[in-house]
């Protein structure tokens, strides 16, 4: 047998207690399959004594994880705290600058500096492995950089956070309060320290900026992200895409067109015939769509300690065994500048919700305001018959621009008879 691998882990909450579980449970499996052992030599967490399950006795304890990139009975640095800067940055760099290799289930570091970590992580020859960071359990980055090499990709999408698609299958099966499942969610460890990451749609763009930059071989563009969370998703669009043969659901998609990408993050009606529609509870799927292998479609659980902890130990195994591939899908100084498309320009299909006064000639007022915008209706619902009080109506319109659809909310949320902000889910045509 070769020498052990060790590591140092950072973070031992949910994610950072569940790779020590692994590395126990799984001990003989990793060395048959790495050749070597794999062995944790350090950890640090903010509190010594709290009880994860898991003993720390053989572990040398840091008060201060960055002091871990320079102990020398360390191969490799793994990063479980969070955040994308202060000290999981700093941690992540000294590693690197000392000639250790990186393991992160830290998506929003990689959205924010995965560009330069891989440069450094290359130029000393080093890796920075973060399968654990996108779709949790699912080996997405795997699949894109490894086994889909062999082609070009159109379009990459998926459900990206498990925390949401949790929260709208919760809503959509039991009507209960959005507050009330999202600490649901909390309570099982699948939203972030600050879950508005999750409901606002900023942690599924951080996995997206990184999807695009495996995907298309481009740096990492995260402001190049258009994002919009759940929040505004009620009970009562639920019911209406139910009735209408949709499943409303938190989509990144990615997609290249000549020299730019068009990436967006937000809730959308896909129709429930299509597979993704079908991924419930915390699960995550992701469908590569590749030029010659067609439609790839992964699925698994995106969060949870097991789940992740299985991500960051494979990459783990991936070091033991020496793998040599580049941080993305080219290497790092290889990295394309590609720019990010306005969702302005998009063109897509709408479903509109208004609340409005059950009133003669509203239907009409709405039909002016499309038409002056060329905007088609595909079909419009009323549901209730309330003369003279306030009603939901529900639109549905044809393939336009967003940038016309957008200049006919404003028209149609102007008229006197519309009460409410109009509500718009684009639809996704899968
Ligand atoms: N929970 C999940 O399902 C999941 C899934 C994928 C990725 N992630 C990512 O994994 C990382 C960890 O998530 P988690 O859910 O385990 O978080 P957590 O809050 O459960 O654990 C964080 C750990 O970091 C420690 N920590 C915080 N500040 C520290 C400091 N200054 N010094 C030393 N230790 C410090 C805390 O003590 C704790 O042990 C995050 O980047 C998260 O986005 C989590
Ligand atoms: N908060 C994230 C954890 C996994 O990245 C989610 O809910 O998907
Ligand atoms: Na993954």
């Amino acid at each position: 047998m070769d020498k052990p691998l060790k590591i140092a882990i950072a973070g031992l909450g949910t994610v950072g207690a569940g790779v020590i579980k692994v590395l126990n449970d799984n001990k003989d499996l990793m060395s048959a399959r790495c050749g070597r052992s794999v062995e944790v030599t350090a950890v640090s967490a903010r509190d010594r004594n709290r009880d994860r399950g898991v003993s720390l006795d053989s572990f040398t304890w840091y008060d201060n994880p960055v002091d871990m990139a320079s102990d020398d009975n360390v191969d490799v640095v793994v990063e479980l705290i969070g955040g994308s800067d202060g000290i999981a940055k700093a941690l992540c760099e000294k590693a690197i600058e000392n000639g250790k290799h990186v393991v992160t289930a830290n998506k929003a570091l990689i959205a924010h500096h995965g560009t330069a970590l891989a440069k450094a992580a290359e130029a000393k020859g080093v890796n920075v492995m973060y399968e654990a960071a996108v779709a949790g359990g699912i080996p997405i980055i795997k699949a894109l950089r490894e086994g889909l090499a062999g082609n070009g990709f159109s379009r990459v999408y998926g459900i990206l956070n498990g925390t949401c698609n949790y929260m709208l299958t919760n809503m959509r099966e039991t009507g209960r309060d959005f507050d009330v499942i999202l600490s649901e969610a909390q309570d099982l460890g699948y939203a972030e320290a600050d879950p508005t990451f999750d409901v606002d749609g900023i942690d599924a763009a951080h996995k997206l900026a990184i999807l695009t930059s495996v995907a298309f071989g481009c740096e990492v563009d995260f402001d190049g992200v258009q994002t919009e969370g759940i929040r505004h998703v009620s009970p009562i669009d639920i019911e209406f895409a139910e009735e209408l043969g949709y499943r409303i659901k938190l989509l990144g998609i990615t997609s290249r067109q000549n020299g730019t990408v068009e990436q967006r993050v937000h809730p959308c009606m896909v129709s429930k015939e299509t597979p993704i529609s079908q991924v419930e509870d915390v699960f995550n799927a992701v469908v590569c769509e590749g030029n010659f292998v067609d439609k790839v479609v992964l699925q698994g659980r995106g969060a949870g300690e097991g789940p992740t902890a299985s991500a960051v130990v494979g990459d783990l195994v991936d070091i033991a065994r020496s793998l040599s591939v580049p941080t993305f899908s080219v290497a790092a100084d290889k990295l394309e500048k590609l720019s990010s498309a306005s969702l302005a320009r998009h063109k897509g299909s709408y479903y509109v919700r208004l609340m409005v006064v059950d009133k003669p000639g509203v239907f009409a007022d709405i039909a002016g305001v499309l038409k002056e915008h060329n905007v088609s209706m595909e079909t419009i619902v009323q549901r209730n018959r309330a003369p003279g009080e306030t009603v939901p109506l529900v639109l549905t319109l044809h393939e336009t621009s967003e940038d016309s659809m957008l200049k006919a909310l404003d028209g149609i949320g102007a008229l006197d008879s519309v009460v409410e902000t109009p509500r718009m889910i684009r639809i996704e045509d899968f």
